[in-house]
């Protein structure tokens, strides 16, 4: 099959690895779908016009690296690309000749004459495949071999590895032998021999990493450095599903090298007796974090398990008795859909952040606290309606919209506003009503319901109070947290991650708001 990459008036032609029949059905629709405009395309023949055809066009978004060609002919390149192959994206490199070819509006992005020599148009294609990173950067990999259903080296070597190598990445693979070993790296790794690092896991890995930065002296200088990203490869990926838009990990790996490097807010959730905890994602007390950590022991039944376990803590009616105190930012949906609209395309602060960045606002009050239901001396705090409270059914705060695969569970997240999403649920509700409640998490509809109470805060204090005989699980980033007081408040802008396009995963928040409005106005 023939291929074609076009520049200004010119054609790069070449030929494409041919394909056995069944990897022969490219899916080109789909590739289209995500980057409206094409650089490399495929054709029959010829005379076949590049642009004319939507079945053949391949975006440079999937270019990963061209070069002259080692014979050095002047009008030869060598490109290595990303290719839909069925439902899977594979690495290919073929060998392009320049020659004159259509001329089209895309192609006015890089001007080159077919005089231009291998050099200069391998560097124009190279700047227009990485529009929004650099090329060849160096990466930490991390691979929890134990994550999921202990098949991420297995993903990292098949799925992952081949699109960095073929990228020109720098790359230093380390598995974890054990748990917290994620943490140990961060601690003491060279931060300047690296710019990215990719943990190949679940969840767990990036918690880790986080919190090993987070214990360095020159944290600051640590944050500022390095970019924190994942390829799904664990059991739960909702960094990969928040800020790359997908669960595939050679789609996530793709997005990692061409996405937009975007700081995010982490929260730093403080207990009395133990150091800060920094959480990426999410805490969680109640329903959820039972249903998560509670069924541990399942892990083998796969992602399932989540949901049993949920049904079963639902049908149980229990409550999850507690004291809760928060600093809002936006107290009612209404109040947090104008917060949405007014916040939702803040520029990310690329300035580098100091010592300052990590001083924490509440934290002296909470540790010098005796009676922790006291809260006068927190200005602006408020405390949630004690009846709510007595019966609460869960607890779920966080700061990236998808909390796993299909749960939208806080579509209203924004990456470096400052805040962070809290959603609480009465277990007077009743079955019913929960149930349907947490059916609509996927498409982010639960918020809506009257069950749920869903507001923006700066900070949060839980005060657990256990029945006889209960020790309920506190979840952080779905990690076991020890059940006790705790309080959470954001730090701005501190963690780099790359996100697809600059945001975060659309959740259709808007979309809902103004189909409820609708819906309100018409009844
Ligand atoms: N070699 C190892 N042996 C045992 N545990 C490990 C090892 N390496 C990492 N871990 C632990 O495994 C935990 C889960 O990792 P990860 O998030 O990658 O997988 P997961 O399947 O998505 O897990 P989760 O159920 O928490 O979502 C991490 O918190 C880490 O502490």
């Amino acid at each position: 099959m023939k291929a074609y990459i076009e520049t200004e008036g010119l054609v790069l032609k070449g030929q494409l690895p041919q394909l056995d029949d069944e990897e022969n059905d490219l899916d080109m629709a789909s590739t289209m779908c995500c980057v409206p405009f094409a650089a490399v395309a495929v054709g029959k023949g010829e005379n076949f016009d590049p642009i004319a055809s939507d079945r053949s066009l391949i975006p440079y978004k999937s270019i990963l690296w061209s070069e002259p060609t080692e014979s050095g002919v002047f009008d030869e390149l060598e490109v290595s690309y990303a290719r839909k192959v069925g439902h899977k994206t594979g690495v290919f490199t073929s060998v392009f000749t320049i020659a004159a070819g259509p001329k089209s509006s895309e192609s006015s992005l890089i001007s080159s004459t077919v005089t231009d020599d291998s050099i200069i148009l391998s560097e124009k294609l190279m700047a227009r495949a990485y529009p929004d990173s650099k090329p060849g950067v160096s990466v930490l990999v991390l691979i929890n071999p134990h994550g999921g259903k202990g098949l991420s080296l297995k993903i990292y070597n098949k799925e992952v590895e081949p699109f960095l190598r073929a990228a020109h990445c720098n790359l230093t693979v380390i598995k974890t032998k054990y748990s917290g070993h994620a943490t140990d790296i961060a601690e003491e790794m060279d931060i300047d021999k690296f710019d990215l690092i990719l943990c190949a896991s679940g969840d767990g890995i990036p918690h880790e990493v986080i919190n090993g930065l987070y214990k360095r002296s020159d944290r600051a200088k640590a944050f500022n450095k390095l970019v924190i990203t994942q390829v799904p490869a664990g059991s739960g990926n909702a960094l990969s599903r928040s800020c790359l838009g997908t669960l595939e990990p050679s789609d996530a790996v793709l997005e990692i090298l061409k996405g937009v490097t975007v700081r995010t807010d982490l929260m730093a959730v403080c207990s009395q007796d133990q150091p800060v905890i920094v959480s990426f994602l999410s805490q969680t007390y109640g329903i959820i974090a039972q249903a998560d950590i509670g069924t541990e022991w399942m892990r083998w039944i796969g992602e399932s398990r989540f949901d049993i376990g949920v049904l079963s803590q639902v049908l149980s009616g229990r409550s999850y008795p507690c004291t809760i105190a928060v600093k809002y930012i936006a107290r009612t949906i209404e109040e947090l859909s104008d917060y949405y609209r007014i916040h939702m395309n803040d520029a990310s602060n690329d300035a580098d952040l100091d010592d300052d960045a990590f001083e924490l606002k509440y934290n002296d009050v909470f540790q010098e606290t005796d009676d922790l239901c006291d809260i006068s001396n927190l200005p602006g705090w408020e405390k949630l309606d004690d009846e709510l409270c007595s019966n609460m059914g869960l607890l779920y705060s966080g700061k990236m919209p998808y909390v796993s695969k299909d749960t939208n569970f806080f579509p209203a997240a924004l990456p470096h506003d400052g805040s962070m999403d809290i959603v609480v649920t009465d277990v007077r509700a009743g079955f019913f009503k929960t149930v349907d409640a947490l059916l609509s998490l996927d498409k982010g509809l639960h918020v809506w319901t009257e069950e749920v109470t869903h507001s923006k805060v700066e900070a949060f204090r839980v005060i657990p109070r256990a029945k006889p005989g209960q020790l309920p699980f506190i979840s952080v980033d779905g990690e076991n947290f020890p059940f006790q007081p705790f309080q959470v408040e954001i730090m701005r802008g501190l963690m780099k991650t790359v996100m697809r396009d600059g945001s975060y995963t659309e959740t259709g928040f808007l979309d809902n708001h103004r189909r409820m409005q609708l819906d309100s106005t018409t009844l």
